[in-house]
């Protein structure tokens, strides 16, 4: 039985209705301090909603919502990143035109000389490269723009950069997602050494899950709007997981065909 008290996050009996489509029925689902998830679920299980609605973008239509001991109401996406929420999505998170490390500080741009002050490029470049370092991303250097890099170099710095900023859960959805092998490798790695520090948890969403099951600490599968399957990485296999998958394309196939 898990502890509560060393939830981060739990959610009872979330429900969600778009008008007649009502992709999640009754979520239980906690995630503990410092843990990694795996979500898995077929297409249109309703992954998506649920992360969404971790942070903050959708109000549950019913049920509630814990975190860090306390129930809370997440009225936007901004108020979630308050508590330390943070939904790292490729293409949004970073600023395109400008380098990495003016990213890793966006909107937190340190100062120097007091009320006047100009931006500190300095003290940036070497904390962007420290923290980079860090967390083993690795880069060809943090003056170069951020559309110059590969879409796994610009993950791992969004990662980072959530991490950086004080981040307690990250939601990634799909991260590795049309990557190469390296660059997904990298991106498992950044994960890695965030689940040995045990400062952050994180939800991974991945159809991959062979790929994501070396960085999980526990699984949970969601179908037909619930959590049918809860189980620590080290008491499951890829075989399983595998056959699991196969039986979910099965139970898709057959509900189409009804
Ligand atoms: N804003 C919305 N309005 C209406 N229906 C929605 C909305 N968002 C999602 N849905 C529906 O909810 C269901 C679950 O969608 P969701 O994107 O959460 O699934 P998913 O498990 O993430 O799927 P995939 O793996 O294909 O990304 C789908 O039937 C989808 O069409």
């Amino acid at each position: 039985m898990a502890n509560k008290d060393n939830d981060l996050v739990r959610l009872e009996n979330v429900a969600k209705r778009f008008g007649p489509v009502q992709p999640l029925k009754n979520v239980n689902l906690r995630v503990g301090r410092g843990e990694v998830l795996g979500l898995l679920g077929n297409n249109g299980a309703g992954k998506s909603t649920l992360m969404k609605i971790l942070c903050g973008y959708h109000p549950a239509s019913e049920g509630k919502m814990f975190f860090d001991g306390e129930e809370v109401n997440l009225r936007s996406v901004t108020h979630a990143r308050q508590l330390g929420i943070d939904c790292v999505y490729q293409d949004l998170a970073l600023v395109s035109e400008l380098n990495v490390y003016h990213n890793m500080f966006l909107q937190r741009e340190p100062v120097r000389g007091g009320f006047l002050g100009i931006l500190d490029n300095k003290r940036m470049k070497a904390d962007a490269q420290r923290h980079l370092d860090d967390m083993g991303v690795n880069i060809p250097s943090v003056d170069v723009e951020i559309a110059k890099l590969s879409g796994g170099q610009r993950q791992a710095i969004a990662v980072a950069r959530s991490v950086y900023s004080d981040a307690r859960l990250l939601l990634l959805d799909e991260p590795t997602a049309a990557m190469g092998a390296k660059e997904g490798a990298m991106i498992l790695d950044v994960i890695n050494r965030l689940r040995a520090k045990g400062e952050v948890s994180v939800i991974i969403i991945a159809h991959n899950y062979a790929q994501i099951f070396d960085v999980c600490d526990r699984i949970n599968l969601l179908r037909d709007g619930e959590i049918v399957f809860d189980k620590r990485a080290e008491d499951t296999s890829v075989q399983e997981l595998t056959d699991i998958v196969v039986h979910e394309y099965r139970h898709a196939a057959e509900t189409l065909n009804e």
